[in-house]
């Protein structure tokens, strides 16, 4: 499927987006773990939290939808699926279920579609194989497929070199099935929903900072500890209402800052872990506001963004905080006065797609001055051309030059990817621009 925007309208608009994706997966996931009905208010329906949710079903959960709410209730002992678990395309269901999985005595296969069987698998096979998980698969155990024979895991000490929310969440549902305490440190803060949720649940699970000296430049900076003490009975069931999703929010904030118009993104979770992106825009010149309705083991509210004169801008820290966001700030880049740039982001090669290469070749091709570096890239503010971009089969590539597409007209090949986070994205962007959409054979 092909999308082409025709024009784009200014607009004054508030928008309800889907559910929190990470949210969503970690209510399926969790629910595992405890003894009860968890009852779940919005649970996000796309293709990567639906696959989450299928997976704990295939483990033995029972999953029933009653109006507005998801029950799941568990089974006493998550069971052997008789079948390879399917994760899509999604990176956050692969990698938590593989810690949660290697504590599990039997034997599971997880596999996904052709872009997460592309993407490194290493990162949590490795520190759960030194535990006592026996993992394998191909490029010895980097790339799904990949078995799992789970059983009696050891406690560990184990710090990452990277700021993953993915492998940090695996590692700790590892360290709950544990033979004692452990512990996990991660060089920056990444979204912090599963210790936020596994608390709130009922978990021994503490944070703190962590002063280290940089031996690169002899300042001090701070990681983040987390101490994971084992379950010794089930967790309280989930009763929680997703808010939604300032990942998906973003696009529309963006689309506001680039055409003198207003966006009002209703009720989604405020964490400093999540919001960066509209940070950034603020610093760019956007009129951007906070309203902090209420406080669920996440603070939610309203983001108010209002378009204005953008300037370039240099994004190179916090990044984990804005890593998802960067897409759509690309094109806000491409739109402002002078250079932005992007650096420390060299993990965006591993998403959905190589999003520094599709960003880069996307922008060019609308006549945009781009140009990539390992670790993110430099872009030359300016007025798209018509034109024709790929996505790549990434749904935030699509949705960003979607965005895009309110300045001129320009096609995307390949959308359906958008249904694997955010399947009302086509009814909201019909608020703000004509499009079509072109079925390809
Ligand atoms: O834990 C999560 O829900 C996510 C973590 C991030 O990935 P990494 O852990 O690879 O940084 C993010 O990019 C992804 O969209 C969702
Ligand atoms: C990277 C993403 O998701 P995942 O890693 O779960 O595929 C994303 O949604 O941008």
């Amino acid at each position: 499927m092909n999308l082409e925007i025709v024009a784009g309208k200014r607009f004054d608009e508030e928008f309800i987006v889907d559910a929190d994706k990470s949210i969503s997966h970690r209510c399926a996931i969790f629910s595992l773990l405890t003894d009860g009905i968890n009852r779940i208010k919005n649970y996000l329906k796309a293709e990567d939290t639906l696959n989450s949710l299928s997976i704990a079903e295939s483990l033995g959960a029972e999953v029933k939808k009653n109006d507005n709410e998801l029950l799941i209730t568990p089974p006493k002992n998550l069971k052997e699926a008789d079948d390879v678990l399917y994760c899509g395309n999604s990176g956050t269901s692969i990698r938590i279920y593989m810690g949660l999985l290697a504590g599990i005595d039997g034997f599971f296969v997880l596999t996904g579609d052709k872009y997460l069987r592309r993407r490194p698998m290493g990162r949590v096979a490795n520190p759960l194989r030194q535990i006592g998980a026996k993992i394998d698969g191909r490029d010895n155990g980097n790339l799904a497929p990949l078995c799992v024979r789970g059983g009696n895991l050891k406690h560990f000490e184990f710090e990452s070199k990277i700021a993953s929310a993915q492998v940090k969440s695996a590692l700790i549902l590892a360290g709950l099935n544990g033979d004692g305490k452990s512990v996990y440190i991660e060089p920056f803060l990444s979204r912090d929903h599963t210790e936020r949720m596994l608390r709130g649940m009922g978990a021994d699970i503490k944070s703190e900072k962590l002063k280290v000296k940089n031996e690169e430049f002899g300042n001090e900076i701070e990681k983040i500890k987390i101490e994971i003490t084992p379950l010794e009975k089930k967790l309280t069931p989930l009763e929680i209402e997703v808010p939604n999703d300032p990942s998906s929010a973003f696009f529309f904030a963006v689309a506001a800052a680039i055409n003198n118009s207003r966006a009002v993104v209703k009720n989604v979770t405020l964490n400093p872990t999540r919001i960066e992106a509209y940070e950034v825009l603020k610093r760019m010149g956007a009129n951007v506001e906070y309203i902090l309705k209420e406080n669920r083991y996440e603070p939610i509210g309203d983001i108010l963004v209002e378009g204005n004169e953008l300037n370039g801008v240099e994004v190179s820290s916090n990044i984990p905080w804005l890593i998802d966001e960067l897409p759509a700030l690309s094109i806000a880049m491409a739109v402002a006065n002078g250079k932005s740039i992007v650096k420390n982001a060299k993990e965006l090669r591993v998403k959905e797609s190589d999003r520094i290469k599709a960003v880069v070749e996307n922008l060019k091709n609308l006549g945009i001055e781009a140009n990539e570096f390992e670790d993110g890239y430099e872009i030359t503010g300016g007025f798209p051309k018509s034109g024709t971009v790929n996505s790549y089969g990434d749904h935030r590539i699509a949705m960003s030059f979607a965005v895009l597409g309110l300045l001129s007209p320009i096609k995307i090949i390949d959308v359906d990817c958008i249904n694997t986070s955010f399947p009302n994205f086509f009814n909201l962007f019909g608020k703000i621009a004509e499009y079509r959409i072109e079925n390809a054979d």
